[in-house]
């Protein structure tokens, strides 16, 4: 009989190997180099997805190819000529860092019995190839963690779809489990505040405090993605935390892309206001970016501290991101061992 499913197993592996649990974390991915012919299959990936853009294929199948893609790639190229480094793009380097200090954590606490890999949603290397490489090591549990503190449809979602997607051409899937979100994690929000504390006890404190999360559009939000009250509780724990009110810390969306409106109130806007209302010296953080990235990096720290001045500010200071610091490493790898209960690679793990 012909077979109409070539579903990928371990033929001939033997079905008793040791038992491995692993952790993936996932994030968004970026170009291969920062040149318009890397961003462009990155980008056309990237914008392909339902998840990310909603309207109907065919339509914008035509607005992609006939006009974003022969415009953007070129923008977006020398945008990330500005933030590239010697090893490559401060997303991948920053995750891999992230992903490899998780491990020696991991290591130490589970005495080697838990593997840690990184995919990226869209690039390489993807959900897929990193799910059939933990299979052939033996992994037969796995806890998905995207690297995105607040979930979004457009973020979260994507990743549970591509690791659906890979589970899907598995003869024998792993036990699964997916972290949603880590928003409002104690531990996340203390790593969070003690990292501007300790930026402000080097640099001295700003006059305000602008939390800048990336944008979706305001539909997305009214459609059900729960992103902006995720965004707004991260906020509000982290006043609290730091003791300020909402005249000293204040929101504001970045990276809108396309002509509907996207969350408000958006990030360059508010950073012009607040320049010509006074304000001299502001201080910016984007907790929704475990690692610095395009967004971050270029966008806030260069974009808008351009904008600032422009508008009558001194200075725009961009507070970086937690990246591979002690104190993100400690905070997920409690995350894993809370969403990990019960699987027995994680008995015994210490703290
Ligand atoms: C067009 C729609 C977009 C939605 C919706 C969106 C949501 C979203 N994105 C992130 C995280 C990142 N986005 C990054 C870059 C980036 N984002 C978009 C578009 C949307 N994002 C584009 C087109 C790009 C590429 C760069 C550009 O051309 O402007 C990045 C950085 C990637 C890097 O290589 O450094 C991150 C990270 C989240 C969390 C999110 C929803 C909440
Ligand atoms: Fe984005
Ligand atoms: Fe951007």
């Amino acid at each position: 009989m012909p077979r109409s499913h070539d579903y990928t197993g371990l033929a001939g592996a033997s079905h008793d190997p040791v038992v491995q649990a692993a952790v993936l974390l996932v994030n968004l991915g970026t170009p291969d180099a920062p040149t318009p012919s890397a961003v462009r299959p990155y980008l056309a990936e990237f914008l392909s997805d339902p998840r990310v853009i909603d309207y109907p294929r065919w339509l914008w199948w035509l607005v992609l190819h006939g006009v974003i893609l022969r415009v953007r790639p070129a923008r977006s190229a020398h945008a990330y000529q500005r933030i590239w480094t010697p090893q490559g793009s401060p997303l991948r380097v920053g995750s891999e860092a992230l992903a490899s200090r998780l491990q020696e954590t991991l290591s130490v606490q589970c005495a080697g019995r838990v593997r840690v890999a990184l995919a990226m949603r869209y690039g390489q290397p993807s959900v897929h190839q990193q799910i059939e490489a933990l299979q052939r090591e033996g992994v037969r549990r796995l806890l998905v963690l995207p690297l995105y503190p607040q979930y979004s449809a457009t973020s979260t979602g994507s990743v549970i779809d591509a690791v659906a997607d890979a589970l899907k051409a598995l003869r024998w899937p792993p036990e699964l489990r997916v972290v949603n979100d880590y928003h409002e994690d104690p531990a996340h929000i203390e790593a969070l505040a003690q990292s501007i504390e300790q930026w402000w006890a080097t640099h001295g404190r700003g006059e305000k405090l602008l939390l800048s999360f990336h944008g979706i559009p305001e539909r997305y939000v009214r459609a059900g993605d729960p992103y902006l009250d995720q965004c707004q509780a991260t906020a509000r724990a982290l006043r609290e935390r730091l003791r300020l009110d909402d005249g000293q810390l204040l929101v504001s969306f970045q990276s809108r892309v396309g002509r509907e409106p996207w969350l408000q109130p958006y990030t360059d806007a508010t950073v012009r206001e607040l320049a010509r209302g006074g304000v001299r010296t502001l201080d910016v953080a984007c907790p929704g970016f475990a690692v610095d990235c395009l967004e971050t990096l270029e966008e806030i720290a260069m974009q808008n501290h351009e904008f600032f001045r422009e508008a009558g500010g001194d200075a725009l200071r961009y507070i970086p991101a937690l990246n591979d610091s002690a104190a993100q490493v400690e905070s997920l790898a409690a995350l894993v061992q809370r969403h990990t209960a019960g699987w027995p690679e994680f008995n015994g793990c210490t703290a």
